[in-house]
């Protein structure tokens, strides 16, 4: 029999759940062996996201509906059940018939005992029959649904207080915004804006001064006009707002990206020094994403070179002998700002993860530190909601480096954002920590600079 999507997409959910992985190299991995398609393969992604987003809700769903336990649930038939729910509340476009019997042949390839069969097929007709009477029962469990494991619910009701927690969650099980940063280096907001409507795109301005948030989009980025020549880049707002801390930008100046990831802020950074001949370098140990970062900013930049070294922060430290004038440091972290983006982090998160994560933090902004010019500005960022990876670090970095200190954020960003500038509890200085939003990741970033020694 063919591998479907389904059976894809319910046998990611198995290993997600069982292994605690993040949840992309595992889909990859599965549609490579399985030789997906592209369209499959999208659909695939599309079941898995979702459900990862709406687990809560599918499971209640599952509950109402299954005489069985969902712990003693054949753990390939749960998941089976889950994409076939998801595909029937959240879907339009698949007929009620090809979800049952998709479900029933995904079972099938992964060789489930044959008497389930006939048990994923009964919950699947009956949740068909009962969809109306179902969908209105799950509106009175709002709270319920909203509910987010791992002791993170804890965790930011004690922070934020009940309805900052709850909004948090709600968000979580959202589509996220799909936001641009416009390209100046090649166009300008205004007439990148009029391209898109020309095409029937709409967007609408976002919180970054070169954001673009486009509406109701449900194609391929690839597809949306001026992708290939470079005109814009895909980048929440949050992630732009963070960049523009290393403002202002220094004519001639040397700019280091720490953690360079896919170059999104490398990007970033090279634009906001277009015409100041800036030197940009960028620092990407793993090897995926070195490629994918050499890929964009060719797409983006036909002139500019960025010098690339594949190596961890530490080992370019050891032949560096330059002092930066900015440099950016985009931590790895623990995602919690961005669960939407990355919906299984809600399920993978252990409470002693972020003291761990603390620890590689600190090496790498205390590295960073040692390589910036006596004036140079740095900057820190995650995009996490957790104190240990945000303001707890950058408490631990004064202490260690006491010539620095933390600068107001609100003097380089734009008025609108203002909100989600918190003041430092214990002295000076502010971070931009937005919560996530509609409109904004949840994210953080300090910026730090060296106090004058005369
Ligand atoms: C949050 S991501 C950066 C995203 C990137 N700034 C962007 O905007 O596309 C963190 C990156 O740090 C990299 N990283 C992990 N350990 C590192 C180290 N010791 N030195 C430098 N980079 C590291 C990871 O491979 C990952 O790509």
């Amino acid at each position: 029999m063919k591998t479907s999507s389904r059976y894809i997409a319910a046998e990611t959910l198995c290993q997600v759940y069982k292994k605690q992985q993040p949840v992309k190299p595992i889909l990859e991995k599965l549609c490579q062996q399985k030789q997906l398609n592209p369209r499959e393969r999208s659909l695939a992604m599309n079941m898995v996201f979702g459900v990862l987003r709406k687990r809560q809700y599918l499971d209640i769903l599952l509950r109402k509906l299954s005489t069985v336990r969902l712990k003693k649930l054949d753990p390939f038939v749960h998941q089976a059940l889950t994409v076939g729910l998801y595909q029937l509340f959240f879907l339009d476009s698949i007929p009620e018939s090809a979800i049952v019997n998709e479900a029933v042949n995904s079972c099938k390839t992964a060789k489930v005992h044959k008497r389930l069969h006939g048990f994923v097929n009964g919950i699947l007709r009956n949740a068909t029959r009962q969809k109306e009477a179902l969908a209105n029962g799950m509106k009175e469990q709002e709270q319920e649904i909203h509910t987010t494991p791992s002791g993170l619910f804890k965790r930011w009701q004690e922070r934020f207080g009940l309805e900052k927690a709850r909004y948090i969650c709600e968000i979580n099980g959202e589509e996220p915004p799909l936001t641009l940063r416009v390209n100046s280096t090649k166009t300008s907001i205004d007439d990148f804006e009029a391209l898109l409507t020309r095409e029937g795109i709409t967007g609408t301005r976002g919180p970054a001064p070169e954001s673009l948030i486009i509406e109701d989009y449900q194609g391929l980025i690839g597809d949306i006009p001026g992708y290939k020549d470079g005109l814009f880049q895909v980048q929440d707002s949050a992630a732009q707002l963070a960049s523009l801390l290393l403002l202002p930008i220094k004519s001639g100046g040397h700019y280091l990206d720490a953690c360079a990831g896919l170059g999104g802020k490398t990007s970033h950074i090279i634009q906001l020094g277009a015409d100041k001949e800036i030197k940009v370098i960028a620092v990407e140990p793993d090897a995926k994403r070195k490629e994918k970062f050499i890929t964009n900013i060719e797409r983006l930049f036909t002139h500019h070179e960025v010098e690339l070294h594949p190596t961890s922060l530490q080992e370019f430290k050891a032949s560096n002998t330059q002092a930066f004038d900015g440099i950016l440091v985009d931590a790895p972290c623990s995602g919690t700002g961005v669960i939407r983006r990355q919906p299984d982090i809600r399920w993978n998160r252990k409470e002693e993860d972020f003291l761990q994560k603390q620890i590689i933090q600190l090496e790498i902004l205390s590295l960073a530190a040692e390589m910036l010019a006596p004036t140079g500005i740095l900057v820190y960022a995650t995009c996490s909601l957790e104190i240990e990876e945000n303001e707890d670090l950058i408490k631990k970095f004064l202490l260690l480096f006491p010539d620095f200190y933390l600068t107001d954020c609100q003097n380089y960003l734009p008025e609108e954002v203002g909100e989600h500038i918190r003041p430092a509890k214990d002295g000076d200085g502010s971070f931009f920590a937005p919560l996530p939003s509609k409109r904004l990741d949840g994210f953080f970033a300090a910026r730090l600079a060296r106090r004058d020694k005369q």
